[in-house]
């Protein structure tokens, strides 16, 4: 896949009054609930919102697009602003930060049938939605093996998971190697762009078959006994 940071740079730039704004709501929002470890709205953008706007060209026309473990919204907000033709659930299991999401949301004019959000650990949320989404994206979540077993039951054969990284994301999937099959995924391919100094990596899985029902396993166990052990 190529990732074309021109267009995906073009369609930030269309949307940036609606960007800045909820970029200011964000930095609002977290002097009241931890929503994002940066702050200062100048911060905010260089540091999140660009970074979930590169990949904003990537995803599939009318795609059904679900984040995992939103925070304050990165990267599903940022998308849901910068295309009106996907569906974007915004998942998170803190329930102030569902709300500010949602507050958020309804601020910025987003319509609750196209950009929802959802308060529940996504281990509980994917036993009752399987394989309903078209690409499910984490940023900040967990290490790459936990996040796949997390995100491919949600994701219909056909879809993509996607996980948004910094430099060591390869030798966090190193002891996945020869193994992905075993969730519904392809070997990983791992996508490099550069955002100023900072050099940011898009890791993305293919589904390919049916993830088997055992997975997601109860919460908190992908990150206790690792699937691949
Ligand atoms: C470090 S924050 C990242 C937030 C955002 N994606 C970002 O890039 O700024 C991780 C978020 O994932 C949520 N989270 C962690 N595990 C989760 C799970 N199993 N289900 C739902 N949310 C989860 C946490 O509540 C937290 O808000």
């Amino acid at each position: 896949m190529d990732l074309d940071l021109a267009m995906s740079f073009h369609l930030v730039k269309e949307n940036e009054g609606n960007l800045r704004r909820y970029g200011a709501l964000l930095a609002s929002g977290n002097s009241k609930v931890r929503l994002t470890g940066t702050a200062g709205e100048e911060d905010l953008w260089e540091q999140h919102i660009v970074d979930c706007g590169a990949l904003v060209s990537l995803l599939p026309r009318g795609a059904r697009v679900i984040d995992v473990g939103t925070g304050g919204g990165l990267p599903g907000m940022v998308w849901a602003l910068c295309r009106s033709d996907v569906g974007v659930t915004l998942l998170d299991s803190v329930g102030k930060k569902c709300a500010a999401v949602e507050e958020m949301a309804r601020m910025m004019g987003l319509e609750p049938h196209r950009v929802q959000v959802v308060c529940s650990r996504s281990e509980e949320f994917a036993r009752l939605n399987r394989e309903v989404y078209d690409v499910a994206c984490a940023r900040a979540l967990s290490e790459a093996p936990v996040l796949a077993e997390l995100l491919s039951p949600l994701v219909a054969v056909g879809g993509m998971v996607w996980a948004m990284k910094g430099p060591r994301c390869e030798e966090e999937l190193a002891p996945g190697e020869g193994r992905w099959g075993e969730l519904g995924l392809s070997d990983p391919e791992v996508l490099d762009y550069d955002l100023g100094d900072r050099h940011r990596k898009l890791v993305i899985w293919r589904k390919i078959s049916p993830c088997p029902d055992r997975y997601p396993r109860r919460p908190g166990m992908a990150e206790k006994r690792p699937w691949y052990r």
